[in-house]
């Protein structure tokens, strides 16, 4: 079992906040990880949603900026949140871009040299980490849920869609819904995994939607004043991608919200309830 360093330990509304870091197996360098036990935690196994962060996050913005304790101490959810990508590779210019390299692992495992000797952030999240929760914290293996933001919100669609069997829940705020046809999907894509577009399909919601894959149900939050709405994020080709394959979707658009963590903040309860009811 890997031993975890605690960083840090907070009270808060009853519960306890930790900040972690561990040598990562799967990645081949520490990895830092956040997790938020409710005050149920201290008596019974409860039920957990992973949080993927967007851009140039890492494990603390979520816990610090979403205002989603409160709601998880109410609902009784265990909340995990983890660094973007592998840190402090060597890789030549891995923080040279804010959109590619460190702070922008993409939630996929890379098949291109150099990035796919560290970059394995879907492996991590999938086997290590959801390992390390279940057997070093009061976790609910059965009742797992994943959500997340922009580039996070793509993590948490395309690792839902491609692992129903570990997420039984999924939401997003913003997320990169074609990444194929973005270009922050189509920089990190063809850097990570090559120019063979063909491979890039799975790891793109729109696509896999598409090509047959289904979850239960899916809801989605989109700010209307988001300066990346236009350019980047295309929520209205997932939307005809589930039109077309039958998929349940619940996609909400909000006047006057941004791409910032105050939107994320303004509606975290109402999908931190949306996991506790799907969980059950
Ligand atoms: N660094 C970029 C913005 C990056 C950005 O907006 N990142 C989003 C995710 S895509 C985020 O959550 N940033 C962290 C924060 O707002 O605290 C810029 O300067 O335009």
């Amino acid at each position: 079992m890997t031993t975890l360093e605690t960083r840090s330990l907070h009270q808060c509304f009853g519960g306890v906040q930790g900040f972690y870091q561990h040598p990562s197996e799967i990645i081949g360098l520490p990895m830092r990880f956040s997790v938020y036990q409710p005050p149920q935690a201290q008596y019974q196994r409860v039920p957990v949603v992973f949080f993927l962060a967007g851009l140039t996050c890492t494990e603390e913005t979520f816990m610090i900026k979403a205002g989603a304790q409160r709601y998880a101490a109410e609902y009784g959810l265990m909340l995990v949140t983890m660094d973007t990508s592998p840190r402090q590779t060597g890789i030549p210019g891995e923080t040279d871009d804010w959109d590619f390299g460190a702070g922008a692992g993409f939630y996929l495992d890379a098949t291109q040299s150099p990035w796919s000797q560290y970059f394995r952030m879907e492996s991590y999240i999938t086997q290590e980490l959801r390992q390390i929760i279940i057997d070093q914290f009061p976790a609910d293996p059965n009742r797992i849920g994943i959500f997340g933001h922009s580039m996070g919100g793509h993590g948490a669609l395309t690792l839902a869609l491609r692992y129903p069997e570990l997420f039984r829940s999924v939401s997003a705020f913003a997320p990169i819904c074609a990444p194929m046809q973005c270009p922050w999907g189509q920089k990190a894509f063809r850097h990570y995994l090559g120019e063979d577009q063909s491979s890039w399909r799975q790891y793109d919601a729109t696509a896999l939607i598409a090509d047959g894959r289904s979850i239960s149900d899916l809801l989605i939050d989109q700010g209307l004043n988001d300066q990346f709405l236009t350019q980047q994020l295309y929520p209205e080709a997932l939307e005809k991608s589930c039109r077309e394959a039958d998929q349940k979707l619940t996609l909400r658009f909000h006047s006057g919200y941004d791409h910032s963590y105050y939107f994320i903040s303004t509606f975290i309860g109402e999908h931190l309830k949306y996991h506790r009811e799907q969980l059950g």
